[in-house]
């Protein structure tokens, strides 16, 4: 009934679209619940359109094996499955195949996929063939997808670590990135039957500081760093003439895709060196499209940056031409127009200790769960419990040349240069002095290698890890002495004043995250050791201003290392992802989607469990901050739940349970797995009262599809008032798409909405 459009916008092939419409799939769903992109595997997947409508044979990332037919798949590689069955291998008996039929794999999830060659395979007794259940690869975090394929399909069964990686490296024809690494190296111990005496050397380690030295140990022995080749970065003319003229391209009046063009600027600005021709030429191309797009203001700015940089002479006129021009439209225009930004306000009385939660929370901690929230007071459906900002946050890589790195807006008009790396830009000069005294100063000369070697996720570690070095005024001895002094058992947010608090102190809530260090494997804690050794020794070896706080003091170096390994294993268990709304209008008849604006961390937001049936969505709000927002009806003493990326609309209950069990490492028993809720097609309709209207109209939805904000307003309450009557009837199809429309009403009221939305009629987007 609702968001049929919604699916073509994800998978591009009509033939899926017409098998998932004809189950009546809402893809919404499907749109907000996945993994964020970047947290997926994000191969380069033409090859797998030959693959289409023939019989596939797909190991993931858990271990599993499925065959069917590939029906279709998407950017992210989220595969459709037709007529599938899981093979099931066994030391003890034949090949067991489980019938699936119709069936869905998470992008994520996918290690390999290749064609099955049916003549072979059906010659195949399945009852006599037998084989060790495949070990998780562990895919989750990597970067690309890549090495979970060469890793895999590699026959090479060396023993010296250093001829695979020489030849992988030789093979791939780039530098490895971390995770190549890590994976070669357990390789290369699986192979020469070391894996018994590693286990238990970890096993035997009783601090963090012992894992990392003996895992050094494993890497030097191996010669591993060396293949660690940070490429360094910095200006660069040439490259900046390059984007500009990819920009010029953008702005010709036959294209007019002006925020494209723009980027490319911006570009050209951060890779130009100071006070070159090369700069203020940048600076005077994006006047020019901030003149096409009537943004005088910010026109005349960029034509002042321009004059301060060496512009050709000859050129000047034009600039002035344009500066007189721009001054009388300010003139006849009057004051630009101010668009109206909404913040939820909490529903209830603030908690007097933590004024950005409501005081119906409380913080309660059990075998089961460990700490989680409960509300002392029924909670609705559009309540607002916590409107929380984030302690560290990092900027999703390709908004790099669109949004300021520090604050995240997209104020792409105006955005300066890092002064020394190209990598990096900022909307004003307080943002870049606020970024440079919180990380950028440490990570400057490394962050663009960084990005290339590592996931996002793991990079919260790092940035986590700057932040915390810059709250105690890059103090290692400081932060050190306040790690030792924290009562790790004891100590969590609700426990503090929030209202004075000192950013030591909120450290402290960040630093006591859930490392889910005991439940993870010694494959697990190697992989994350790893990268606390490369990421530390990238740091440094080219972080000036991070040796300069280390001094000769190896303890330093040791604190360094600590702190990341410890973050990179709180990172991928509590960090959120942070979204904006944006406008795509060729992406289909779906204009507005939620896109990846980076991630953070988040004290009391990491407080939440996880439910397949969630009572709450995130939304990230522009202020920065990210709210709680009840969406099911919530009991006085009822927990609240948030959703980890497995929800029971979408995913089937053995694929929920091993993907939680594998990332976050706990078995999932929220009503939805105990009581085997149905997928969204399935699920049950409910017989409503003669009186009652379904509250979702397909004109109202369209226009809310379109982001039309007085229908969000009007149509929010009565979306609230049908789930918070009918969600004792949950799971049924009902609540769940009233649910959706509920949570766009709340993304088109309050979530970060791309400024390039004011430009659709201007420029071809
Ligand atoms: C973001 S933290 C949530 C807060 C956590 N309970 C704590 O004590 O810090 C995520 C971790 O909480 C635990 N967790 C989350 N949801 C759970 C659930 N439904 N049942 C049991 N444990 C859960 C898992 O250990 C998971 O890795």
């Amino acid at each position: 009934m609702l968001n049929v459009q919604l699916l073509k916008k994800r998978i591009n092939f009509v033939t899926i679209a017409s098998l998932l419409f004809s189950k009546g799939v809402v893809f919404s769903l499907i749109v907000n619940y996945l993994p964020q992109p970047s947290q997926r595997a994000t191969t380069t997947m033409s090859g797998l359109e030959s693959y289409v409508n023939n019989t596939v044979s797909i190991i993931t990332a858990d271990g599993r094996n499925f065959v069917g037919t590939l029906k279709g798949f998407d950017q992210t590689v989220n595969i459709i499955l037709d007529e599938s069955h899981e093979r099931v291998y066994s030391m003890t008996a034949g090949i067991e195949q489980v019938v699936l039929g119709l069936h869905i794999i998470r992008g994520d999830n996918v290690a390999i996929i290749g064609q099955l060659d049916e003549s072979v395979d059906s010659k195949l007794d399945f009852s006599s063939i037998r084989g060790m259940p495949l070990e998780p690869v562990g895919c989750i975090f990597h970067p690309k997808g890549k090495s979970i394929i060469c890793t895999v399909f590699r026959s090479c069964q060396s023993k010296n670590l250093q001829l695979t990686l020489g030849g992988l490296q030789n093979k791939q024809k780039m530098p490895l990135d971390a995770y190549d690494l890590y994976s070669e190296l357990w390789r290369t111990v699986v192979i020469n039957g070391q894996l018994e005496q590693l286990t238990a050397a970890l096993k035997g380690c009783s601090t963090d500081s012992e894992i990392i030295r003996y895992i050094r140990q494993v890497v030097d022995e191996h010669g591993m760093l060396e293949f660690i080749k940070p490429k360094g970065d910095g200006k660069d003319e040439s490259k900046a003439i390059a984007c500009r003229k990819r920009g010029n391209e953008c702005f010709h009046p036959k294209v007019r895709k002006y925020v494209k063009a723009v980027e490319h600027y911006n570009e050209s600005i951060a890779l130009a060196e100071a006070n070159s021709e090369t700069l203020a030429i940048a600076y005077a191309n994006r006047s020019a499209v901030c003149f096409e797009l009537q943004e005088y203001e910010a026109c005349l700015e960029n034509i002042r940056l321009a004059r301060q940089n060496p512009y050709p002479e000859n050129l000047l006129g034009k600039l002035a031409k344009r500066e007189a021009e721009c001054q009388n439209k300010l003139q006849s225009n009057g004051g630009a127009e101010v668009s109206e930004i909404r913040e939820p306000k909490l529903s209830y009385k603030p908690n007097p200790s933590i004024p950005h939660v409501s005081d119906c929370l409380e913080l309660k901690e059990d075998s089961q769960f460990g700490r989680y929230l409960v509300t002392n007071r029924n909670l609705s459906a559009g309540d607002v419990v916590i409107v929380e900002k984030p302690f560290s946050r990092l900027l999703a890589a390709q908004l790099r040349y669109l949004n300021c790195d520090y604050c995240h807006q997209d104020v792409f008009l105006s955005l300066i240069p890092c002064e020394s790396c190209s990598f990096t830009m900022f909307c004003s000069e307080d943002c870049r002095k606020k970024a440079n005294e919180g990380y950028h100063s440490v990570e400057c000369p490394i962050i663009k290698d960084m990005h290339f070697l590592f996931t996002k996720v793991i990079l919260m570690a790092l940035r986590t890890t700057t932040m915390a070095i810059s709250t105690f005024g890059g103090n290692l001895d400081e932060l050190r002495l306040h790690i030792e002094s924290i009562d790790e058992s004891n100590l969590h947010p609700f426990k503090l004043d929030w209202t004075g608090i000192s950013p030591q102190e909120v450290y402290s809530t960040i630093h006591v995250l859930a490392t889910n260090q005991k439940q993870r494997t010694p494959g697990d804690l190697t992989q994350r050791a790893i990268y606390a050794i490369v990421m530390s020794e990238v740091l440094f070896g080219k972080s000036q201003r991070l040796n300069e706080l280390c001094g000769d003091n190896e303890s330093h170096r040791d604190l360094v290392r600590q702190l990341i390994f410890r973050h990179a294993q709180t990172a991928p268990v509590n960090m959120h992802s942070l979204m904006y709304m944006d406008y795509a209008p060729d992406a289909d008849e779906e204009q507005f989607r939620q896109e990846s604006l980076g991630c953070g961390s988040f004290p009391i937001l990491s407080m939440i469990n996880h439910s397949c049936a969630p009572n709450l969505v995130r939304v990230t709000l522009s202020s920065g901050c990210v709210a709680a927002l009840i969406n099911r009806p919530v009991k006085k003493g009822g927990q609240l739940f948030d959703n980890y990326g497995y929800h029971h609309c979408l995913d089937a209950l053995t694929d929920r349970q091993s993907g939680l069990r594998a990332q976050y490492s706990f078995k999932c028993e929220c009503e939805a797995c105990r009581k085997n809720y149905p997928l969204y097609f399935s699920l049950k309709r409910i017989e409503l009262p003669p009186n009652v209207v379904h509250p979702i109209n397909n004109d109202e939805f369209e226009r809310l599809r379109e982001h039309d904000m007085q229908t969000a307003l009007n149509k929010m309450p009565d979306y609230c008032r049908f789930i918070n009557t009918f969600g004792g009837q949950y799971p049924c199809y009902d609540v769940s798409s009233v649910q959706e429309a509920l949570l766009r009403c709340f993304q088109v009221i309050f979530a970060t909405q791309t400024r390039k939305l004011k430009y659709k009629d201007l420029s071809s987007l």
